[in-house]
């Protein structure tokens, strides 16, 4: 069976076609331009194509609630053009098909758990710490939704002693992303994070926020597997880090191996690699495939 994919992120949109095996086929990618013309760039690459289902992770926050009128809608993202579109609805007009939908990070979370670092496993947690943090939560074998999807990256953050730095978060200032995304670290320090040299304080301090955000995670939500992706994790500097972070606040409370022994193993890359995103579509439309 072919399942067709789409990785809808705020910088670039990545199409493809995948299998039953994770495998992806073919793949184009393009940048993300206003919705309209994004989208027949999507239309026109999977007119030719056949395909049994279509799964679509989305960069968000977007509406999951089957039950709304505005399902399948982009909501209230800061991206010009894209608050109020019709994403799904302008995808169901062409192909008439079963399709998963949900955030990038939520695809990445059931990507990684099918065939990825957390195979085998029912829970994971999927972090992209890029130009934004999401996180996407896989737990008792489903990604978990609510009032809508969770907004982990946004969770308020206890200060580091040595940092002064007020956040660059819209809404919170300093929460997670306002502290940690890539963006928090250029405007802290004044230049990108891949020119600040490996030693560099910077590191700590991110690992701190890190660290803090997994801690409550783990408390809360007690998964299986942590997986770090994004931009800013090709620090690998950072897993050291985060992990002694982890040991750290937790002290010992979580009494798991996982925690106290195994930590290498527990906080971990995505076991697809850059394709967490895009495979993580295709267990998407596995899922709705198999659920229409
Ligand atoms: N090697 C690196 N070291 C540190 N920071 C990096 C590195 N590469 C990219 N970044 C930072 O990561 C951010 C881009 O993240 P990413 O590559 O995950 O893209 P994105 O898809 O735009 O992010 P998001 O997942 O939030 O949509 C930028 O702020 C960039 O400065
Ligand atoms: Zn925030």
């Amino acid at each position: 069976m072919r399942i067709g994919a789409i990785e809808a992120g705020g910088t670039k949109f990545v199409c493809g076609i995948g299998n039953e095996l994770g495998e992806i086929e073919d793949r184009t990618s393009f940048p993300t331009e206003a919705p309209e013309r994004t989208l027949a760039q999507v239309i026109d690459y999977f007119k030719d194509k056949s395909f049994g289902a279509i799964g679509v992770g989305s960069f968000g926050p977007i509406d999951i609630n089957p039950n709304s009128p505005t399902y399948g809608f982009v909501t209230t993202t800061p991206k010009p053009g894209w608050s109020g579109f019709d994403f799904l609805g302008a995808l169901k007009r062409h192909f008439d098909v079963p399709y998963g939908w949900d955030t990038d990070v939520n695809a990445a979370a059931v990507g990684e758990a099918t065939w990825g670092a957390a195979k085998g496993l029912d829970s994971c947690l999927y972090y992209t710490i890029g130009t934004g943090v999401g996180v996407g939560v896989y737990a008792e074998g489903k990604l978990v939704h609510g009032l809508m999807h969770p907004e982990g990256g946004h969770v308020l953050t206890r200060r580091h002693p040595e940092d002064d730095f007020a956040g660059v978060c819209p809404y919170h200032g300093d929460c997670l992303e306002g502290m940690a995304a890539g963006p928090a670290l250029e405007a802290r320090w004044k230049v990108k994070g891949h020119e600040l040299p490996v030693d560099h304080q910077a590191w700590e301090i991110e690992a701190f926020y890190i660290a803090q955000a997994l801690s409550s995670a783990i408390l809360m939500l007690s998964p299986q597997k942590i997986i770090l992706g994004g931009g800013v994790m090709q620090q690998p500097q950072l897993f050291p880090l985060i992990r002694a972070g982890v040991q750290k606040n937790l002290n010992g409370y979580v009494n798991a191996a996982e925690i106290v022994k195994n930590i290498d193993s527990y906080i971990v890359e995505p076991g697809l690699g850059t394709q967490a995103g895009l495979s993580g579509a295709v267990a998407l439309g596995i899922r709705a495939f198999n659920q229409a």
